[in-house]
């Protein structure tokens, strides 16, 4: 890590974050290269499904894969990620100035970077999720007491639409000030900004309405961190993208930070 808690800068890549979000003067592009894409120019509707079914099955044999992974990784190796990992984070620049902060409550059981440390020690606006039905519907609520949180049926600690004093949560999409910072979950990352999450669609559902959200209120763009151990950092073309994978701006692991976007670039 840097004397000045920023983290090491790995590896500045051009990257697949540029297709989904190029330059304003750019023709419109895709996510996903256009033979995924049905209509009249890409290829017949059978062969698109048969694609289709392809990333499906790449992505579930990908998660399988790091879930075993995840399983073996001593715990003492773990435990000290985490500290590093949260150390790094709270010490940085880019999160001691963020403002508004959206984080995931981690849980144990899913071998997910912990973020215990970080949502106990933050000073600034908290929200976390809630999955709302299995719709990939999941909203982001303000939480002001860790204690607050309740288990819920996937056994994640996540908040009730109202706090303690019976106050209704803040949305985070009806909030009036932008939020500047996502720590994400996910099961795999690569250095070019593909993230692959457990399969619900939560996180892509809610990040593109967040990004809307955003673009109408001409707020800056929030900076979409994915934190890792090493085992989630995959190499090469593995993690495979459709039009709804939302890409991050970075992934943090225990040996620094890795900035893909311009922004990440520019600001971490
Ligand atoms: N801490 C945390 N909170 C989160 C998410 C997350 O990934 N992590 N989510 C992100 O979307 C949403 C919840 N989505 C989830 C989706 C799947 C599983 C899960 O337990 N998956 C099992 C496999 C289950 C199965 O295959 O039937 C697993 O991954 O081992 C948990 C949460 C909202 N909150
Ligand atoms: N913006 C979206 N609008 C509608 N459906 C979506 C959107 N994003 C994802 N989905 C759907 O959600 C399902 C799961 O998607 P995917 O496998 O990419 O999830 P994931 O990235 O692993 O999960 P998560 O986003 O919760 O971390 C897919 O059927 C996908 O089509």
């Amino acid at each position: 890590m840097r004397a000045d808690g920023g983290g090491v800068q790995l590896k500045k890549v051009a990257s697949f974050w540029m297709i989904r979000h190029p330059h304003p003067s750019s023709p419109p592009s895709s996510a996903v290269p256009l033979r995924f894409v049905a209509g009249p120019s890409g290829p017949p509707a059978a062969v698109a499904m048969a694609e289709a079914a392809v990333v499906l099955q790449k992505k579930r044999a990908l998660r399988s894969q790091i879930r075993r992974e995840l399983k073996v990784f001593s715990p003492a190796q773990r435990e000290q990620e985490d500290v590093a990992i949260q150390n790094l984070v709270l010490n940085s620049p880019w999160f001691k100035s963020s403002k508004g902060l959206c984080a995931y409550i981690s849980c144990e059981a899913l071998r997910e970077v912990d973020t215990s440390k970080i949502v106990a020690e933050v000073k600034k606006k908290l929200y976390v999720p809630r999955v709302e039905d299995k719709n990939s519907h999941m909203r982001m609520l303000r939480i002001s007491k860790i204690e607050d949180l309740v288990a819920n049926s996937m056994d994640i600690l996540e908040p009730s639409p109202v706090d303690a004093d019976q106050n209704e949560c803040e949305d985070v999409m009806l909030a009036t000030q932008p939020i500047d910072l996502f720590l994400l979950p996910g099961l795999a990352f690569d250095r070019h900004g593909r993230r692959l999450g457990r399969g619900g669609g939560y996180y892509d559902v809610f990040l593109q309405k967040y990004e809307e959200l955003a673009n109408q209120q001409k707020w800056k763009q929030p900076l979409r961190v994915a934190l890792a151990y090493p085992v989630q950092i995959v190499d090469g073309d593995l993690i495979p993208m459709t039009v709804t994978d939302v890409p991050v701006d970075a992934v943090v692991s225990a040996d620094g930070v890795i900035p893909i976007s311009p922004a990440a670039l520019e600001r971490m």
